[in-house]
């Protein structure tokens, strides 16, 4: 009965990422007092552009794709954000992407307003070839609205240094002089940063150590689950076990692995493929929504959005959710998460540690001067900590939870820049 009405509710909760994230943006800007017209400006990006590349296959046939860049507001400064080739990519999710961007720069205070980009592919069915022409494609057909000055690009989902790589040399070749600075996510050797590889986790393992502290959680006796064993998943794990946290489920888009015990995390990182995929190799797995609702401490989704709804939210065990991933939870799960007492630290926080090591490389690039690992790991800390605090005691003295507080932390600087330019 009552599982009945859970997933007649879930059939009714809206999935699409766009309007949740208007609707808290909204609350956001009421709170802080801005007029409807702030709200006008910052519901859509300011350019969308749609492209189709043509692609020669390697079996001579060509194929068409579809791609996005969404830039959601330049304000501040240029665009920045990711660029994610994934089956499923559809226009709003790009846009809400691009709208989350604008929110992290806020929050961690970068001179950028938010970008993204997206394209409509499997690169795991394509080879690496066919991913060579369709990032240069890519890049050949939004090369007039991107750039070091204008919106930089970077990794995201079933993305990485080697795609940022093709991609800043057929924007180099373009312009005629080598520009580093259009991209980043580099390899090291193409003026890539330090640290940037596993900055998102990172910043993710920074919010987990300060959220564990104010739940009385020890990381040293605590239980992680995480959703999504790539980049973020991947390094999370690492730097988790690494902490001498129990992780005792991950998962990639093919299904589970699930120990009391613990998993034996080196071991899976070195059989996982270049996806992220390592589960198929294993006989004995469980599904990604058993893998959610999992007694644990700590659950970490860090795959895709959409993931903890109002059909599982009541099921989660876990007292801290820390996301990772950009969107996994919707807006009715949120509200069952916060009434049932789990702190819920939110995207727009969790993954920003992503774009600040992305501003480092960016500045490294502009000034053609490199930093230490330690160097980039030291301002990581620092910037990640002050935003953490920032929205915690926003939340805290606004009273409100995580995600609400974080929308209002991240529109603020934003909305202040429009209206100074006299947008608004
Ligand atoms: N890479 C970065 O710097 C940043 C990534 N993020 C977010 O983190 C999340 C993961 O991104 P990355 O680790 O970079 O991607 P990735 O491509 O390195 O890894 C993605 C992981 O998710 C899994 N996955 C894909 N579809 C799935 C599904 N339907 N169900 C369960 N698992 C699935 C894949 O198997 C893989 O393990 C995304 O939401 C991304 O936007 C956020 C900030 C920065
Ligand atoms: O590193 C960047 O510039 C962007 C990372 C990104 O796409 C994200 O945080 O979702």
């Amino acid at each position: 009965m009552g599982d009945k009405t859970e997933e007649s509710k879930h059939a009714e909760e809206s999935l699409n990422v766009l309007h949740s994230t208007q609707l808290v943006i909204k609350e956001a800007l009421d709170k802080l007092g801005y007029p409807e017209q702030v709200y006008e400006l910052m519901k859509e990006p300011i350019r969308m552009l749609t492209v189709r590349i043509p692609v020669r296959m390697d079996d001579g046939s060509v194929k068409v794709f579809t791609g996005y860049r969404a830039q959601h507001n330049d304000a501040v400064g240029p665009t920045k954000g990711g660029i994610r080739f994934h089956p499923e990519v559809t226009e709003d999710e790009v846009k809400a992407l691009s709208i989350w961007m604008s929110l992290k720069a806020g929050i961690v205070d970068l001179p950028y307003g938010g970008g993204k980009g997206g394209i409509v592919c499997d690169p795991r069915k394509m080879s690496f070839r066919e991913l060579e022409r369709l990032s240069r494609g890519y890049v050949r057909a939004i090369s007039q609205i991107v750039g070091p000055t204008k919106d930089i690009p970077a990794p995201d989902v079933f993305t990485n240094s080697q795609i940022m790589a093709w991609m800043m040399d057929e924007y180099s070749r373009i312009r005629e002089f080598d520009s580093p600075g259009f991209i980043t996510g580099k390899p090291l050797v193409l003026g890539g940063s330090h640290g940037r590889e596993s900055a998102t986790a990172k910043g993710v393992t920074i919010c987990i150590r300060e959220a564990a502290k104010k739940k009385g959680i020890r990381l040293e006796d605590s239980r992680v689950v995480i959703q999504g064993f790539g980049n973020a998943g991947g390094f999370l794990a690492k730097f988790m076990h690494d902490a001498g946290a129990k992780v005792i489920g991950i998962s990639d888009a093919h299904g589970a692995l699930y120990n009391p015990e613990g998993l034996d995390i080196d071991y899976l990182l070195d059989r996982r493929d270049s996806f992220g995929t390592v589960t198929n190799l294993f006989k004995d797995t469980i599904t990604n929504e058993e893998l959610l609702e999992l007694e644990c401490d700590i659950l970490v989704p860090a795959a895709i959005e959409n993931q903890i709804t109002a059909k599982n939210a009541h099921n989660i065990k876990a007292k801290i959710v820390v996301e990772a991933a950009n969107g996994p939870t919707t807006l009715e799960a949120t509200k069952i998460l916060t009434e049932r007492d789990v702190l819920i630290v939110p995207d727009v926080l969790a993954s920003a540690g992503g774009v600040t090591v992305s501003y480092f490389e960016w500045v490294q690039n502009n000034q053609g001067y490199y930093w230490s690992e330690e160097e980039v790991e030291r301002r990581l800390e620092e910037i990640m900590v002050k935003a953490f605090e920032n929205v915690y005691q926003t939340a805290r003295v606004r009273k409100v939870n995580m995600r609400l507080a974080a929308y209002m932390v991240g529109v603020r600087k934003l909305a202040e820049a429009s209206r100074f330019r006299g947008w608004v």
